[in-house]
């Protein structure tokens, strides 16, 4: 059965010593406590990563991820970091696709295909989101929307693949705003984003993937929406700043 996660999102927040400090108390508060969260993904900037991975040896549910990575392999791409380096350093995940990139650096569905399979080749997991803006809910096509980034993004990869990626729905409107998609607006596209992958791929694929939901996941609505059928879990930014706040959405899956 399809693994339970909960992975936070740091963005860029936090000094070395601030994030170092944060991770430790939620290694150690979440080894002692009883949850059906299965995993549990701290993603953070790079220049956390390595002293992460050190910090997370010894426990058996908490691994670390990135935010990004380039789609070469190497290369003279000043500023930038490989998936290869990430893979170096002993992370596990990589985010793709979150909305800031694609609102902010110009990511686009073909751009983030191309991340996937290098991500993918250098043996790390794609947190790979999706999700629409309040416009396109507005306007009523945010099932196209959610489709288009699904297939386009990730449609290319065989079924083996796709196995390797979970996928994290956040609706753009919900990040950052404190306005969380209702349960029931949530499990829906949850459900469509299974129906779309059991149509591409098959049923026993989409009945093991993964689908975390993010925007405003908070310890106050975390278990109402880890109760729904298709909802795995959560990628979670700001509460995932606060050791306590995000300890208790790892406790939500109990
Ligand atoms: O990657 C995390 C999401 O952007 C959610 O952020 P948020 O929990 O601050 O709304």
């Amino acid at each position: 059965m399809r693994k339970k996660i909960v992975a936070g999102n740091w963005k860029m927040n936090l000094d070395y010593n601030e994030g170092l400090a944060l991770f430790s108390e939620v290694v150690n508060m979440v080894k002692d406590e009883a949850t059906g969260t299965q995993e549990v993904v701290v993603c953070s900037p790079f220049i956390h990563l390595h002293s992460l991975v050190q910090l997370a040896k010894g426990s058996a549910k908490v691994s670390v991820g990135a935010q990004n990575a380039h789609q070469a392999e190497s290369g003279a791409y000043t500023g930038e970091i490989s998936a290869k380096q990430v893979k170096s350093v002993g992370a596990a995940y990589v985010i793709l696709g979150h909305s800031e990139r694609r609102q902010y650096f110009g990511e686009d569905n073909a751009l983030l295909a191309k991340k996937t399979d290098v991500v993918l080749a250098n043996d790390l997991k794609p947190i790979f989101c999706i999700g629409e803006t309040l416009q396109e809910r507005e306007a009523n096509v945010h099932f196209d929307i959610i489709k288009s980034q699904l297939l386009e993004g990730v449609g290319h990869l065989d079924a083996a693949a796709f196995s390797k990626l979970v996928i994290a729905y956040e609706p753009v409107w919900a990040i950052g705003t404190g306005v969380t998609a209702s349960s029931d607006q949530a499990q829906e596209i949850h459900a469509f984003i299974r129906k779309e992958i059991a149509a591409k791929y098959d049923q026993s694929v989409a009945d093991a993937t993964t689908i975390l939901y993010g925007g405003s996941c908070n310890p106050k609505n975390a278990a109402e929406l880890f109760a729904c059928a298709d909802i795995d879990g959560g990628l979670i930014g700001g509460a995932s700043l606060k050791s306590r706040d995000f300890t208790d959405i790892v406790k939500a899956f109990n």
